[in-house]
């Protein structure tokens, strides 16, 4: 089985847009950067991987992932689902049998979700990943890629599983700290900070 990983990443000046009344753009950019460094770091600590990619349509994004040792493939289609649906494409093209899509914003994930994900997928199709309040999706694995479709975006997680169940498909939940907490609002970025100011 040929597990790979990719990672959407909006262009810096517009990420983390909840975040732009509370920290400037470069505050933001540092934060997107240095989230999506872990994430990067535990893909590649999982050793389960054969490749890794990350998709956007900011050229600096694209250079600095390369620096990190991974592929970086330049958003062909506008928009989160439509640059992962074609990115997804080239995967499967290029001999993706199982492909992992994961948020850049996880700070708490660990290379242990990533193996216990794989370790699901054995007897899944699907292994979703949901977020802290059940309703966004912060990780999918899907055999082979693209078996269902992308549908990121506010309740993503419900419309996953509708379009599982059209399609016969089998799944299951994978939940842990490491893949719910995501980083969306102001609050987040306080609880990710307290967690680093008591683990430091
Ligand atoms: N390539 C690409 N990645 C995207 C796009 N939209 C969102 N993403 C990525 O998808 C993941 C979830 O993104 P969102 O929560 O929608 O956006 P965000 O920038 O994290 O936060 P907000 O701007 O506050 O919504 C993050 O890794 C984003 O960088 C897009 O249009 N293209
Ligand atoms: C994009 C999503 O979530 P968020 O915007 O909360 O990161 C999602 O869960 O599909």
């Amino acid at each position: 089985m040929a597990y790979r990983a990719l990672i959407p990443v909006k262009t810096l000046s517009e990420a983390k847009s909840r975040l732009a009344p509370y920290l400037t753009q470069t505050q933001r950019a540092t934060l997107v950067l240095d989230m999506l460094r872990h994430v990067i770091d535990v893909l590649h600590g999982s050793k389960s991987l054969e490749t890794i990619s990350v998709v956007s349509p900011d050229p600096n994004v694209l250079q600095q992932v390369q620096v990190w040792g991974v592929h970086a493939l330049l958003e062909k289609a506008q928009g989160h689902n439509p640059a992962l649906t074609v990115a997804a494409q080239q995967e499967l093209a290029s001999g993706a049998t199982a492909l992992l899509t994961l948020s850049a914003d996880l700070p708490l994930l660990r290379t242990y979700d990533i193996q216990q994900m794989i370790e699901q997928s054995r007897h899944y199709e699907v292994v979703l990943a949901p977020s802290y309040e059940g309703t966004g999706t912060n990780a999918l694995l899907v055999r082979p890629p693209l078996a269902v479709p992308y549908v990121f975006g506010p309740g993503s997680l419900q419309r996953y599983q509708a379009e599982i169940q059209q399609r016969f498909l089998s799944s299951t939940l994978y939940i842990s700290p490491g893949t719910r907490f995501d980083v969306d609002t102001i609050e987040d970025v306080n609880i990710f900070r307290r967690s680093e100011i008591a683990t430091a």
